[in-house]
């Protein structure tokens, strides 16, 4: 038997606290396990001054881990699903995903409870082109101001007096121990999360059977039924550049519920789909799902943004 499992992981407070967890979870089941950590620093890290969406986005994070599994220096990395690519590289693959924490967008604020409540004209923090969709949509009187960084960096800045108000995600505050931070969780009809938002997916050799095995008790199947459904319904979008969407799937009685939302980042066009139905069809839900979408006009908003992008 393995007797050592290496996670390539970022070295964010953030995608630490995510590669411990697998870790700690893999050495209760297996108390002879080493589990180790590989922290490395991967091109998005490096890039901070510009919108992630102007430079390249979600690869950018994940690339190098990759690459180390590739070389053999690890044998899995962790992710935020959120961040993880529709494809992966040959050789790789996502083998699992585990139970997903909460996945709504958190309004944190120290001066005012609620969005609602912000006084027009507030300061709002947010990079996120589909929360700032979103979130212009519904208060066009909002001044939206790029933020990037991690999200204690982002807290800082907010506590700085630089925003009156930022949107997070609440899986990542919780994760670190800032639920009390949470002001307002906005509710997923406020803000559609991202497609995986809260969800932790494992990457790794999908030929390496024996690794598989010792993993396979982190899986959760609800969460990977509604994680392929809202990933297919991406990748049916190819959205992935400069693009707000969201797509969030829940599942009860083994039938699936999917939403999803396309929107110009200017907040004047905001397209919504939903549809349900059997688990076992998440992938083609997510291809219906983004059909629908296309044909209320998601595809002017793609071409029109994939004409302005170098790629
Ligand atoms: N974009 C960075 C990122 N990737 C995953 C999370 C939160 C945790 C998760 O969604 O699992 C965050 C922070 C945020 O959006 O506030």
């Amino acid at each position: 038997m393995r007797s050592r499992i290496r996670i390539a992981t970022r070295k964010s407070p953030l995608a630490l606290w995510q590669a411990n967890h697998i870790k700690a979870r893999l050495e209760a089941l297996y108390p002879q396990l080493d589990v180790e950590l590989l922290p490395m620093s991967t091109r998005g890290d490096h890039i901070l001054d510009s919108p992630l969406s102007k430079v390249g986005g979600k690869g950018l994070f994940v690339k190098e881990l990759e690459q180390a599994i590739l070389d053999g220096r690890a044998d899995i990395a962790v992710h935020s699903m959120k961040d993880v690519p529709v494809e992966f590289p040959a050789g790789l693959d996502l083998c699992l995903i585990c139970e997903r924490e909460d996945p709504r967008d958190a309004f944190v604020s120290p001066r005012f409870p609620s969005l609602q409540a912000l006084p027009p004209g507030s300061r709002v923090g947010t990079s996120s082109l589909r929360r700032q969709c979103q979130l212009r949509a519904l208060r066009p009187d909002l001044q939206i101001g790029e933020l990037r960084g991690n999200v204690n960096s982002r807290l800082a800045k907010l506590d700085a007096g630089e925003y009156d108000a930022i949107i997070l995600a609440a899986a990542g505050l919780k994760r670190l121990g800032l639920d009390t931070r949470i002001t307002e969780l906005l509710t997923v009809e406020t803000s559609l999360p991202a497609n995986g938002q809260g969800a932790l997916g494992i990457e790794c050799r999908p030929d390496d059977t024996e690794l598989l095995a010792l993993l396979a008790p982190l899986a959760h199947e609800a969460t990977a039924l509604c994680v392929k459904a809202e990933r297919a319904m991406n990748r049916a979008l190819q959205g992935g550049c400069q693009v707000p969407i969201g797509a969030y799937a829940c599942l009860q009685e083994q039938q699936l519920w999917l939403r999803g939302l396309v929107g110009s980042p200017d907040g004047q066009t905001v397209l919504r789909a939903e549809c349900h139905g059997p688990a076992t069809t998440a992938e083609a839900l997510g291809h219906a799902l983004a059909q629908q979408l296309l044909q209320q006009g998601a595809d002017r908003i793609l071409s029109a943004v994939y004409g302005a992008c170098d790629h």
